[in-house]
């Protein structure tokens, strides 16, 4: 009987082969539209892998601040990604320029036609105008905070977990702008059915699909994933009732449609959904814009004032200036939007919370079409452009020490013309990235404004807030958003 001979030539050479298409394939990548030419960590050149470790290890945003520190303006954080820092060009992504002239806003992710048609007929809801509007609803959320946390929190060795406190007011207030109701979480003082358990899992889930979109078609188009997938939570059925709970009182109330003055954001999205050219209710819209409002203003508003709450504790002598200039404003609780708006230290506090922390930890990626980079190369359509907030607002246009916590930074400086403060400023306004910028930048931003805004002094107007332990620090959890845990500190009724 013939021996089995090992066919060592066919080994080799099937070896050589898958080598050779190996290496192919490791250059292809690294050489990717050419944007070898761009520095960043060696992985990166290779695989999204990098993008979504850095992230799971809850330090993206801190090494990207170092990445940029080190590389410039421009890394590579994945074989088709970059992440651009200067401010000088951050529009650009969001409005190409091609051999310098600008062009319209092509860069957004999915379809912007369709991005514009969705947004426009709702975009007065969130104008400046509209805003006082809502105060009312959010003074009642106001009222009920400080009710709360006189009852429950106020007390010898008391200690309050105020950034849960944050959390509870931040999303009573965004449902009741929007719905004019609330599932109670301060009046719980606590998480209701899981509600927030299943937005932290989300938001872990959407980093996921944001670092390597790929895993989007395996999660989503999954038969086995989806039967193990729950559905996320009771609020959609919850928010659908009251929309059909609105529309029915709305025809029993008001059966001509006319002479309506809607109160909040649902009335707002009920009239935008229900329009002359469409004559049709779209209920699934109005439901989709309610969910979204809710989703996109909770949590980001959570973690700026949480971000606020932590830096005023660290930082008493801030704290203490901030109380002066409120206590000498004379003013009535709660406080009132106007009133908030004429007491620069306080704008400058939120701004510096929102500028050294800010909410969204990732970058906004665009996907590019002809953009030019600061080195005047044209990226290939299909390149994923991003900034993060948290590099961007830490550029040398925001003065020095830019990862310390100075809110004076906003203020006219004692050498200052008032001229060259408007400019440092304006400078400074046109860098921040907090809130997007472009096209697809926060439509919310107002409403958050207002809801900061008036919590922030009528809280420090009515308690005394002190650090359990100076050495307290929080601790952070990088998904989508950088939600912060930990914050304790002690209360003390100002009026008792
Ligand atoms: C500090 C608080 C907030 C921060 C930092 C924030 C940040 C952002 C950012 C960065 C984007 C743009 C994302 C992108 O470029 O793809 C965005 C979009 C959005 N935000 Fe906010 N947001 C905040 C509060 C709010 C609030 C309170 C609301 C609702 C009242 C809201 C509603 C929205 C909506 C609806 C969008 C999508 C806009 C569109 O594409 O048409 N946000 N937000």
């Amino acid at each position: 009987m013939d021996k089995y001979q090992p066919n060592f030539e066919l080994f080799w050479a099937l070896a050589a082969v898958v080598g050779a298409a190996v290496l192919f394939q490791l250059l292809a990548t690294y050489y990717h539209n050419g944007l070898n030419r761009y520095p960043g960590p060696l992985l990166a050149k290779f695989t999204r892998l990098w993008y979504r470790l850095d992230v799971k290890a809850n330090r993206h945003q801190q090494h990207l601040i170092e990445l940029h520190r080190k590389y410039g303006d421009v890394v590579r954080i994945g074989p088709n990604s970059l992440s651009v820092s200067n401010a000088d060009e951050m529009y650009d992504p969001f409005a190409p320029r091609v051999n310098g002239k600008r062009l319209d806003s092509s860069l957004s992710v999915r379809d912007p036609k369709a991005h514009a048609a969705m947004h426009k007929p709702i975009a007065k809801a969130y104008s400046m105008t509209t805003l006082t509007d809502y105060e009312p609803l959010v003074d009642q959320m106001i009222t009920k905070l400080l009710e709360q946390l006189r009852e429950k929190n106020v007390g010898e060795n008391k200690i309050c977990d105020i950034g849960l406190w944050m959390r509870l007011y931040a999303f009573d207030v965004i449902l009741q702008v929007t719905l004019s109701d609330t599932l109670g979480f301060m009046d719980k003082g606590d998480d209701i059915e899981d509600f927030f358990k299943f937005l932290d899992m989300n938001i872990d889930r959407s980093s996921l699909l944001v670092t390597m979109p790929w895993t989007a078609y395996l999660l989503k188009h999954n038969p086995i994933v989806s039967y193990f997938s729950k559905d996320s939570s009771m609020f959609p059925g919850w928010t659908a009732l009251r929309l059909q709970n609105r529309l029915k009182d709305r025809a029993e109330n008001n059966p001509t449609g006319s002479r309506y003055a809607p109160r909040d954001f649902l009335d707002r999205f009920v009239d935008a959904a229900h329009t002359e050219r469409n004559p049709d209710f779209d209920f699934t819209q109005a439901l989709n814009w309610t969910l979204t409002n809710v989703v996109a203003g909770g949590d980001t508003t959570t973690i700026a004032l949480k971000a606020v709450m932590y830096y005023l504790l660290k930082n008493p002598a801030k704290k203490r200036r901030l109380i002066e200039d409120l206590e000498a404003a004379k003013l009535s609780i709660p406080v009132s939007w106007v009133k908030s708006q004429q007491i620069p230290y306080l704008d400058a506090v939120i701004k510096e919370s929102l500028r050294i922390h800010p909410p969204i930890g990732l970058g906004l990626e665009r996907t590019a079409s002809g953009f030019e980079m600061p080195d005047g190369y044209i990226l290939p359509p299909g390149t994923n452009v991003g900034m993060n907030s948290w590099v961007v607002n830490r550029q040398p246009v925001f003065g020095e020490n830019v990862d310390d916590f100075v809110p004076e930074r906003w203020l006219r400086a004692p050498t200052e013309t008032e001229d060259q403060h408007k400019d440092r400023l304006n400078n400074m306004r046109r860098a921040d990235l907090v809130f997007g910028a472009g096209a697809r930048s926060c439509t919310g931003k107002h409403v958050s404004y207002l809801e900061m805004h008036k919590v922030i002094p009528s809280f420090l107007l009515t308690f005394d807030m002190e650090i359990v332990d100076e050495k307290d620090e929080w601790t952070l959890v990088n998904g989508w958003t950088t939600r912060q845990d930990n914050i304790r500190c002690f209360l003390r009724d100002r009026g008792s």
